[in-house]
């Protein structure tokens, strides 16, 4: 009798899908979800580690710098990092700190200190190496968990956003980043969306997470929600957000237009 093997990574189970009426029903269930996993991140290890995506993400995220949100929340022991970033200035237009601090961390008291920019004037792939050396640090230093899988960091909470093409992060179909296995970050020059240089997290990194949440809103990204979550999910060659299968939980928030294409 042949024996049955253990298999080497827990098999992920269904995501959590929140498919909710508005864009602003999202905003509100998305508030109550991450004020929830900081309160509950705060009182098992004394942190909340939180990467943020750029795009229509930091604007969904809106309701945490409200009322009741604003004052409950442990601000103090947030730490604040980028699944990607464009290689520009922190100040540029494209750049996806400038655009979460205008819209989110100018508006709540994070220390300076626990928030993780990458470094301005390297190059992508340098700016890439800097992001992941500072990573391991953060991990040897004990700021941040590992994963027992993969001994790559463990965030407390990824917030992904998708791209109507079924991008996440700066994983692109038809680009080799999507593939790699052994980089906790890395870079990208010919980005289809512009600006082309960017540094992104890998899957392995991503799917590391303890929870990644999937914010997805508008009709643009209804053809790759139902490839995604459809019956007809198998296109033979998966869309980069088909590649996050964490270890962790995994929790999807839709709008109506988002969803119009599932039956
Ligand atoms: O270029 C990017 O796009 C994705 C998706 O953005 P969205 O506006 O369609 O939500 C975003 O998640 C990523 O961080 C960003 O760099």
């Amino acid at each position: 009798k042949s024996k049955q093997l253990a298999p080497s990574k827990p098999i992920m189970t269904s995501p959590k899908l929140n498919k909710l009426e508005s864009e602003e029903h999202v905003a509100d269930a998305l508030a109550a979800y991450v004020a929830d996993l900081s309160s509950k991140s705060i009182a098992d290890h004394g942190s909340f580690s939180v990467v943020l995506s750029g795009g229509s993400l930091i604007d969904t995220m809106r309701k945490l710098v409200q009322p009741p949100y604003v004052g409950k929340i442990d601000w103090k022991n947030w730490l604040i990092f980028w699944l990607d970033e464009r290689v520009v200035p922190l100040d540029h237009p494209d750049s996806n700190y400038k655009l979460a601090n205008d819209g989110f961390l100018s508006k709540v008291p994070i220390p300076k200190a626990n928030i993780y920019p990458i470094k301005e004037n390297l190059s992508p792939e340098k700016a890439a190496e800097e992001y992941e050396e500072r990573l391991k640090q953060l991990v040897a230093n004990k700021k941040l968990k590992t994963s027992a899988i993969t001994g790559m960091a463990k965030f407390d909470l990824m917030l992904l956003g998708m791209g109507p093409d079924g991008h996440v992060a700066s994983l692109f179909c038809w680009h080799f980043q999507r593939f790699e296995k052994k980089k906790w970050v890395t870079f990208i020059t010919d980005s289809p969306k512009p600006p082309p240089p960017r540094i992104t997290f890998t899957f392995p990194l991503i799917n590391s997470a303890s929870e990644i949440a999937m914010v997805v809103t508008g009709e643009d990204a209804a053809d790759a929600v139902k490839v995604t979550l459809g019956e007809h999910a198998d296109y033979g060659y998966p869309l980069p957000v088909q590649k996050v299968k964490p270890e962790g939980g995994y929790t999807w928030f839709l709008d109506k237009e988002a969803t119009s294409l599932l039956k």
